[in-house]
């Protein structure tokens, strides 16, 4: 059980129907579709429909009260005791549910953010807080102004550690987000380019992130990349660590050694640690998570157990094993240059492989910075990749770049999903290397089911 209807109405107190202690409610749903028991239907007004018009959905598929914006007309069919909480705005009245729930539990709670990285050390923080305490996470990228509060009222009451993955595309978001969470931690893990059509600048970038401080207590740490200049103002605040390779930082990354299959780095007291992900970046990100751990008094035996046993999200450089023994990377959940660049460092670093092709797709919403961000993808393209596919309007400026200035790379631009497969097939050989990666709304992954 979540809460009763009786606890609801302490917050929302235009009710009709009954609201006692003994009508318990066991989760939250959004969709009528989903089958649900004893649960609170909130109908959300989104970009193609109205939940409003599915209650009598969600009333046969389990929901025993719900939420109703109060300009709309109750729907006939509902028993008079079906207990019905009349609200100005239901996705204002989710958030407000999810703090107050979020008050109540009142576990420790971990905030994460930044341009890249945010799920990776979201599970890499979860992994590690589950040794320990009872810890409930995002699940996977459920980190915008719905996500976050429906991820609170999906945390179970003897929860005592919650881990928020905090996502924004627009200034506000990580602050109202923050407010409803009111992180004891925080993480910010780097500042890149996403979503900087709406931000304008990486400094842009940089303030939305740092609203992540808004909401929290006074009773932990904010963690950050300190390598990032743009961060930098808050280097000298009370409670924030700084974790970076540069040497001042308060925690040093050192001796970084990228093999086949995971990352080693040692820490400035001398520990040494190994993740089973690969890249200078992930580093970064496990340090973030270590450090956190480290001062909630976990071993480093114990985080280092947790680390080699990671749970990563899917479609986050997803090494799969394909037809034919070709070597599959679905790196295609999202994208930005920063992390498109960092994805091909690694593939030129991995070793077994004779042929390594790229098949790069759209970075979105990156508005009049676009063509300058696509282009600067071909710097860290040189001769160890055999093959460049891309696919996009914005690709293709890869793929001209690369031709003007890359020798003995292969180099095809394609229009359709279609003629891309079908030229892949020639090279799906064993000792070959795919790397696929582009925004979410390219759906790269679709090529990958194709292939396989
Ligand atoms: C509201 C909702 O959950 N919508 C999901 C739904 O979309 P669909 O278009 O089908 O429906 P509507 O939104 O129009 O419907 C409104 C509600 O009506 C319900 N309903 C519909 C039909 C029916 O028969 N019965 C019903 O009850 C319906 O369930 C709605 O509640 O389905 C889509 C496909 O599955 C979902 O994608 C869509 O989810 C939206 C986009 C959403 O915001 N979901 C959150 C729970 C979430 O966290 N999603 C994350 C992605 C978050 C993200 O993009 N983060 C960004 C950063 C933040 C940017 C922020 N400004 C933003 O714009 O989000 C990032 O970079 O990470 C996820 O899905 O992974
Ligand atoms: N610090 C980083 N710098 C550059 N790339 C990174 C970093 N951390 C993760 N990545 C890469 O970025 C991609 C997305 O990782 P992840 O999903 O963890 O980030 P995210 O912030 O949740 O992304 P999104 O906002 O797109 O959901 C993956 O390819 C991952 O390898
Ligand atoms: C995951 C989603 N918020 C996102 O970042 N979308 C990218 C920009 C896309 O539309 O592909």
């Amino acid at each position: 059980m979540l809460f009763t209807t009786n606890w609801i109405s302490t917050l929302f107190n235009n009710y009709k129907g009954v609201a006692t202690d003994e009508i318990k409610i066991n989760e939250i749903v959004t969709d009528s579709r989903m089958p649900s028991t004893k649960s609170l239907f909130i109908p959300i007004q989104g970009e193609n429909f109205d939940g409003h018009d599915y209650i009598k959905e969600a009333f046969n598929n389990g929901a025993i009260a719900a939420f109703w914006n109060k300009s709309k007309e109750v729907p006939s069919f509902l028993p008079t005791e079906f207990p019905l909480f009349y609200v100005e705005d239901t996705l204002e009245a989710l958030q407000k549910l999810a703090a107050a729930y979020r008050s109540e539990i009142n576990p420790v709670v971990i905030g994460i953010t930044g341009s890249n990285g945010k799920t990776t050390t979201k599970d890499l923080v979860a992994s590690v807080m589950k040794t320990t305490y009872k810890t409930h996470a995002t699940n996977g990228n459920f980190n915008n102004e719905i996500g976050l509060p429906l991820t609170i009222l999906a945390m179970p009451r003897e929860t005592e550690m919650l881990v928020l993955e905090m996502g924004m595309s627009n200034f506000g978001e990580i602050e109202r987000l923050s407010k409803i969470a009111l992180p004891d931690y925080a993480i910010i893990t780097n500042i890149g380019e996403s979503h900087i059509e709406y931000l304008g600048t990486r400094k842009g970038i940089a303030k939305a992130k740092t609203e992540i401080v808004k909401g929290m207590t006074d009773k932990g740490y904010l963690l950050i990349d300190g390598d990032e200049a743009l961060l930098s103002e808050l280097h000298n605040r009370n409670h924030v660590i700084t974790c970076g390779f540069k040497a001042g930082n308060d925690v040093e990354i050192k001796n970084t050694i990228i093999s086949h299959n995971h990352t080693e780095f040692n820490l400035a007291d001398n520990s040494t640690f190994s993740i089973p992900l690969l890249g200078k970046h992930h580093a970064l990100n496990a340090t973030l998570a270590i450090t956190l751990a480290k001062q909630l008094k976990i071993a480093d035996h114990t985080i280092q157990q947790a680390l080699s046993s990671l749970q990563l999200t899917s479609m986050r450089f997803e090494m799969i094993a394909g037809k034919n023994g070709v070597s599959i990377i679905n790196d295609a959940y999202n994208a930005s240059p920063t992390s498109m660049k960092a994805a091909i460092e690694v593939v030129k670093q991995m070793e077994g492989f004779s042929t390594k092709i790229l098949i790069l797709g759209d970075i979105l919403e990156l508005g009049e910075h676009s063509q300058t961000f696509h282009e600067s993808v071909s710097e860290v393209i040189d001769g160890s990749i055999s093959v460049l596919f891309t696919l996009g309007d914005q690709a293709k400026m890869i793929s001209e770049k690369v031709n003007s200035k890359t020798e003995g790379t292969i180099v095809k631009h394609f229009t359709t999903k279609e003629e891309l497969v079908d030229d892949l097939a020639f090279y799906l050989k064993e000792d070959t290397l795919l790397l696929f990666k582009a925004s979410r709304g390219m759906q790269f992954e679709k090529m990958i089911e194709q292939i396989n």
